[in-house]
């Protein structure tokens, strides 16, 4: 489904402020696949979401969705198979338009310019629809501006049209963090049932160590802009936190360096 190979990126090559982001990352998700990723900071986590949703190009390596070298697309070109919903609330919305109107646009996203942003009794009926899954009443406030709901709300309503149009690829990039903890595990629950129902092949960036092995079927650890420590199935289910962090500083000869790391 999606084949990440050799991939590396350097920032502000041969300057004084040279940073290696990404070395030869190689990764291969099956459909279906939910892969919660960590590491500690500057590991390259946010640099490999941007790689694959198309925010930068690597330097080296290729993306692949489904087959299909992806590598030299725009951003925009590939928000058809790929849905990203980031760690800032006010990131995947538009504040000043009303919350039908966002769906309208996530609705239309990927198609042939053109194609109508108009909203109908039909798709007003499939917008309350979806928005009652939510379960936190946006539904009837189809007519209120972006702007005015909750972090909380709005996190939901990106999570909602992220996933909209059934990416192929679903991106998470801690998109929990900068909520309290009661909606942050309204954002979790909601994620895993979206998740679930859709079959959604999704990578997560998470700081919460309790949540990375809690949720999906893999795991993934970065280093320095590698990947350290790949967990699959079978041993995601016996994973503890202290187990975790033991395996980071076996590999890495290190502690784990996290100012943001959640134990749980
Ligand atoms: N646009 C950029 N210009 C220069 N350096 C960058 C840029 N983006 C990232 N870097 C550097 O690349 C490295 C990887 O950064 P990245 O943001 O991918 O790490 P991360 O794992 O997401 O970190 P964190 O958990 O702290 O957010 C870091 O050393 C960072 O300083």
């Amino acid at each position: 489904m999606l084949e990440i190979s050799k991939v590396s990126k350097l920032f502000n090559p041969g300057t004084l402020d040279e940073k290696t982001a990404l070395v030869g990352v190689n990764l291969a998700m099956k459909p279906g696949d939910f892969i919660t990723v960590i590491g500690s900071n500057g590991a390259g986590k946010s640099t490999l979401m941007n790689i694959i949703s198309g925010v930068m190009k690597p330097d080296t390596g290729e993306v692949r969705i489904e087959g299909k070298n992806i590598s030299h697309l725009p951003e925009f070109s590939r928000s058809k198979w790929i849905g990203r919903v980031f760690q800032d609330p006010m990131a995947g919305t538009a504040p000043r338009m009303s919350i039908e109107e966002n769906l309208a646009m996530a609705y239309t996203r990927g198609q042939k310019r053109g194609f109508s942003l108009s909203i109908n009794r039909a798709r007003r009926s499939i917008f309350r629809e979806q928005l009652s899954r939510l379960g936190i009443g946006l539904e009837n406030r189809l007519s209120a501006k972006v702007g005015l709901l909750s972090g909380g709300e709005r996190q939901a309503l990106s999570l909602l049209m992220a996933t909209f149009t059934k990416p192929q690829i679903l991106l998470l990039d801690e998109h929990t963090a900068a909520l309290d903890p009661a909606r942050a595990e309204l954002i979790t629950t909601l994620t895993e049932t979206l998740v679930r129902e859709m079959n959604l092949t999704t990578l997560m960036v998470t700081h919460n160590m309790e949540q990375a092995i809690r949720l999906g079927n893999r795991l993934i650890m970065m280093d320095k802009g590698k990947i350290i420590l790949e967990v699959n199935e079978d041993r995601k289910q016996d994973l503890t936190v202290q187990r975790l962090l033991g395996e980071f500083e076996q590999i890495s000869g290190k502690k784990m360096a996290d100012d943001r790391v959640v134990l749980g």
